[in-house]
């Protein structure tokens, strides 16, 4: 202010008349709107004839050329659904109060829980709050009659008490607030521990990222959008029902202020609520999508946090082929686009703004101003008085301009927070459609785990060829997994597959039908050239990917021993100590349940030659393993858990590669001995001799069983 009126200063000693610095701001704000909207007609013309003219600027079509490759690579990672997406553009729409009352359903899952009796105090709160802004009003009004009227007894006695009322006023905002956030976390907690049950329930975390490609990057979804989502639920809980309470009971305060000065109750809130409906109107008519574009934003954010990760996933081999430069230039990109949006946002925030406060701070002030004037201008109160004669009239006179004074005050007071609760109200609306924005990505997400645990794909496929049509059933355009999964007892110990093809999630069948019986000790080597699918055929024994047609019986896995154990070429290492790793995916009190000593963790080490690390680091010290071991080292290792599992079934793929030939041996016959059947996947003919069945890919198709002769096991596979 100090700023204003010191700039004001300025301008009267330059002479300038203040209307017309008025005007010359008024034009200035005029030039600017149209600006704002000629401008994109303008580009947009003129985007045309340079099409037209061919005459396109070099630099435009290179920045064109990297966006439109861009936007293909999220397009690929990002949003391979366009077409779904489209048709549900998040907005305030039936969907969006689906989706909402869906949420709400998981968070707050019974009328009497901890989140309700929040919500309560929250209400008791906020409607407390209203009372006291209220009282306080009506408090100054009474102040300042008791100014006008030169009574400092009182004054100084209502001060006291105006002070007085700070303290819980103050405690209450501050509580507020407080409730507010545990509201979120509570919110949010509900919602994570939903969406972890979801995504662990069927292994979806491998389904949502392998077999369905609505889910970009399923982590950001499950941190920061749930966050964001719970965080303006609970603050758009306050910012809807304070500005209601507000409204509400000042509205009553006022009609009681209006009815003490003799005035018509109605003609004020008539006038006000017919304004505020049409700048409601107008404002909501020109509001632009706020939720499709937040929407839109989270996604180019996503995508640069799952750039990011891939960078972090990958250093070793980015840093390998140096491939910074790509990597850099990806990055950049991703942010650039982000930052469009973004500035894209801002950009219509800011006519959006101005218009919101057009008629928030100046039309509703005046309007706030007639329906304050009404009831004195027209009402009756006092009318008597001043039309009195001499000797009683001075002290009336007093009086009443000391009433009208309180009066203008509480009013004035009462109209600045109900005119602060429309525009929280009016507010909100932009919450609320940024909400429908969150809504739809946290809802949409449960809605994909939910159909991916029912084994409900939705993937970007090739063109279906006749035998692919063939071959797999489509309904409405996606691939119905037809084949069935049957669990033989226990008991039974074989494994069979029964006219089964093996299809990739792009819906490429690999092998049109296979059939297969393996017993126990009937050690299966399978080979072929690459991608012919070996490794997609323990894809579909683990039951990762869906079977299309025919049948798989395997026997029920049972809890002490696994049916199958998987080890594949890169081998995973948890987060935790030596213990952990050989034990994974068990837990401590697993192996003690199991009767399974350190003793005998170590013995399974020296099966392994591993020996040394259990020596150097122990069982327990947690260290990052998948740095700390070479990758030799690591394959050992997930053959140290095969042997602590002992499973009826290995599915080797691959998985001793870097492993020198004499130890490779040792692990073979050490798991043979303990009765362990091998299916293995392997390029290298040292391999042949503990294998008795071989499974022949030729990459087209076809396939091959039959039993290994005892001179092929000697023979040199090319
Ligand atoms: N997640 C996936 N989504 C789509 N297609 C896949 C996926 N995984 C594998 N494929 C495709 O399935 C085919 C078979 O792959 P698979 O991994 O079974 O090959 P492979 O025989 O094990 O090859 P290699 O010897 O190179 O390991 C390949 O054409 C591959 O591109």
């Amino acid at each position: 202010m100090a700023v204003f009126s010191k700039f004001s200063d300025k301008i009267d000693q330059l002479g300038l008349p203040k209307p017309v610095i008025t005007h010359a701001l008024v034009g200035a704000a005029i030039m600017a709107w149209s600006l704002k909207m000629a401008v994109p007609l303008l580009t947009k013309n003129k985007r045309k004839n340079d099409k037209s003219n061919k005459k396109i600027v070099f630099q435009t079509q290179e920045s064109d050329e990297e966006e439109s490759k861009l936007a293909e690579a999220e397009k690929l990672l990002v949003a391979q659904n366009l077409k779904n997406k489209k048709s549900q553009e998040p907005g305030l729409n039936k969907e969006f109060f689906k989706q909402l009352s869906q949420m709400i359903k998981i968070m707050i899952p019974q009328p009497f829980s901890y989140e309700t009796g929040l919500l309560g105090v929250h209400t008791l709160c906020l409607i407390s709050r209203t009372f006291l802004s209220i009282y306080v009003a009506q408090l100054e009004g009474t102040i300042v009659k008791y100014i006008v009227r030169k009574d400092v007894k009182k004054f100084c006695w209502l001060l006291l008490k105006w002070f007085g009322i700070a303290v819980p006023a103050t405690f209450v905002n501050s509580m507020i607030r407080f409730l507010e956030s545990k509201l979120a976390l509570a919110f949010r907690t509900r919602l994570v521990r939903h969406a972890y049950r979801l995504y662990f329930k069927n292994q979806n975390y491998y389904r949502v990222s392998n077999l369905d490609g609505r889910i970009e990057n399923a982590d950001h979804r499950l941190t920061e959008d749930i966050n964001v989502f719970a965080t303006s639920i609970a603050h758009l809980y306050g910012s809807v029902t304070k500005p209601c309470f507000d409204l509400m009971l000042i509205g009553l305060s006022l009609m009681r202020s209006t009815q003490k000065m003799d005035s018509n109750i109605f003609s004020g809130p008539l006038l006000s609520g017919s304004v505020i409906m049409l700048s409601a109107y107008i404002m909501r008519t020109l509001s632009p999508k706020f939720g499709q574009l937040v929407a839109e934003e989270a996604n180019r954010y996503g995508y640069l946090r799952h750039i990011h990760s891939r960078i972090i996933t990958n250093a070793e081999e980015i840093a390998f082929y140096g491939g910074h430069k790509v990597e850099l230039q990806q990055l950049r990109h991703a942010y650039n686009r982000l930052v469009k949006q973004m500035n894209n946002i801002f950009v219509q925030k800011l006519w959006f703004v101005m218009l919101e406060q057009f008629f928030m701070k100046y039309v509703w002030s005046g309007t706030g101003m007639v329906m304050v004037s009404l009831p004195i201008l027209t009402g009756s109160a006092g009318s008597a008085a001043a039309a009195g004669t001499n000797s009683s009239n001075s002290v009336a006179k007093d009086s009443l301009v000391s009433e009208r004074t309180q009066y203008l005050t509480t009013a004035r007071n009462l109209l600045i927070s109900a005119s602060d609760a429309i525009e929280r109200l009016m507010s909100s609306y932009k919450e609320i459609v940024a909400l429908a924005g969150y809504t739809s990505r946290v809802a949409g997400m449960f809605e994909v785990f939910e159909q991916t645990a029912q084994g409900i794909y939705n993937k970007n496929t090739v063109a279906k060829s006749n035998e692919t049509t063939s071959i797999i059933e489509f309904r409405n355009g996606l691939p119905v997994a037809k084949g069935r999964i049957v669990y033989t007892s226990p008991d039974s110990t074989s494994i069979s597959l029964r006219a089964v093809p093996v299809v990739t999630p792009n819906c490429d069948v690999v092998v049109p039908c296979l059939n297969l019986d393996i017993e126990p000790g009937m050690h299966l080597l399978i080979t072929g050239p690459n991608g012919c699918g070996k490794s997609s055929l323990f894809r579909i024994l683990s039951g990762l990917w869906p079977i299309y047609a025919g049948e798989l019986h395997i026997p029920k896995p049972v809890e002490e021993k696994p049916c199958m154990f998987y080890i594949p070429q890169r081998p995973y290492m948890s987060i935790g100590s030596l213990c952990d790793q050989i034990i994974y995916p068990d837990s401590r009190e697993d192996m003690i349940r199991k009767g399974v000593t350190e003793n005998e963790l170590r013995s399974i080490m020296k099966m392994v030659t591993l020996e040394h690390i259990v020596d150097r680091d122990g069982f327990d010290v947690v260290r990052d393993w998948k740095d700390i071991l070479s990758g030799g080292e690591k394959q050992r290792m997930a053959v140290a858990r095969l042997f602590y599992h002992k499973p009826k079934y290995a599915l080797l793929d691959e998985c001793t590669s870097a492993v020198s030939i004499d130890v490779e041996s040792n692990m073979y016959e050490s798991a043979k001995n303990m009765g362990i059947t091998l299916l293995t996947i392997t390029h290298r003919p040292t391999l042949w001799k503990f294998h008795t069945h071989i499974l022949e890919f030729d990459g087209l198709g076809n396939w091959c069983f039959r039993k290994l002769e005892p001179n092929e096991t000697q023979k040199q596979y090319n």
